[in-house]
């Protein structure tokens, strides 16, 4: 996907920055030697779980975290070398959003928007045309004199994007800004978001848990662990072809296939299977997905499937498909289907076989 806003020239400027806590005494790498470059007009998503480091590492990207190592460079300007004002204006640059919208409640919601502009030298005629005009930009124009209690979940981020955007900021960080929404509003502030990197050239950083958030508006992502990003790129390639397994974690959950998973491992009928039966976990790739493959293993070696799950993972133009069967037959001919799997590039895992018939008699590789 090829958006004429993003640029080759990185904006944000990650250099080996590190951020060790004091916790309990002993020190605690939370962002560890983390190099990071992010093209201006980007979408770029930093994943991992929760403790991953990823609030830390972004704070370091306007410095209300400061790194304990490494240069924090943004539109140019390394910004530990700036003065305090220059600092501040630096950061009025980068807007920030985050998952409980952190509103004055207090205030109306063209209040909160017109907020940051307060400390500007601008009247207040302008600075409430301004604040007017980001509300239409958000879609919330008709509640200009609302409070925020009257929002519901979406509309209160709705107020937090257009308080973000008051001083014409470069780079937006949203700090998993649609954790707490429902799928459909989730929807609809992604599409928000894609339509301002679009139409004002924001660079956007996204950090969530959640790779749906990742694929549906992200350009690139990097997958963090343990304060490391230990897997980075363009979103399609990095999830269509997961290099770790945590990546990989990431890509099955959201196919549902690791809860899937846990509940045929815990169904009691399954706990006993025939001793020609097979359950089995098949991951297809690409063209494998296509194929006609659990047909091919009824006709060929007169073997049934029993699909228990079934699910394809569409990302970017690949697909990952997930299968989990119970296939019955001969023992000759259960290896044969096995073998004729794994020759066709479909990932084949055991999860339990037939009591009596070990899997050390089938002829074919599982893993
Ligand atoms: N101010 C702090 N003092 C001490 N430890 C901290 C501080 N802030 C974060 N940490 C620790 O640093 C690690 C990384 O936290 P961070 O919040 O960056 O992770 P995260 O990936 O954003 O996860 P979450 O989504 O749960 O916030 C965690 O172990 C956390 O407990």
């Amino acid at each position: 996907m090829f958006n004429m806003a993003e640029s080759t020239h990185p904006i944000i400027n990650l250099q080996n920055v590190s951020v060790t806590f004091q916790s309990n005494g002993k020190p605690l790498n939370a962002v560890d030697k983390v190099d990071l470059q992010i093209n201006r007009g980007d979408i770029y998503g930093i994943i991992g779980y929760s403790g991953a480091g990823k609030s830390t590492l972004v704070r370091t990207i306007n410095l209300l975290q400061q790194p304990t190592a490494g240069t924090v460079t943004v539109s140019n300007q390394n910004l530990q070398a700036l003065s305090e004002s220059k600092l501040r204006a630096a950061r009025k640059k980068i807007g920030m959003i985050f998952q409980h919208f952190n509103l004055l409640n207090s205030r109306t919601v063209l209040n909160n928007v017109e907020y940051p502009l307060l400390s500007q030298p601008i009247h207040k005629p302008q600075r409430q045309a301004k604040a007017k005009k980001l509300l239409e930009l958000v879609g919330l124009q008709d509640f200009e004199y609302a409070y925020p209690d009257q929002l519901s979940g979406g509309q209160k981020q709705r107020v937090a994007i257009a308080r973000a955007l008051a001083n014409d900021p470069d780079i937006l960080i949203s700090d998993e800004a649609t954790s707490a929404l429902d799928p459909k509003t989730t929807n609809d502030i992604l599409k928000l978001l894609k339509d301002l990197n679009e139409t004002l050239g924001l660079t956007i950083v996204l950090i969530t848990h959640e790779m749906q958030v990742i694929k549906s508006v992200c350009r690139h992502v990097a997958v963090m662990d343990q304060g490391k990003i230990i897997e980075r790129g363009d979103v399609a390639e990095v999830f269509s072809n997961p290099q770790q397994p945590l990546t990989q974690n990431f890509v099955d959950s959201s196919a549902n296939v690791t809860e899937a998973l846990a509940q045929i491992k815990a169904d009691p009928g399954l706990q006993n299977l025939a001793k020609n039966e097979r359950l089995l976990f098949l991951k297809f790739r690409g063209q494998a997905t296509k194929q006609s493959l659990i047909s091919d293993l009824t006709e060929l070696y007169h073997l049934k499937a029993n699909i228990l799950f079934a699910n394809i993972e569409k990302i970017g133009t690949a697909s990952i498909g997930y299968l989990i069967i119970v296939l019955t037959g001969e023992t000759r001919q259960l290896a044969n289907g096995i073998n004729l799997l794994n020759r066709n590039g479909v990932r084949v895992q055991l999860i339990a076989s037939g009591k009596k018939e070990g899997v050390e008699n089938d002829q074919a590789t599982v893993s």
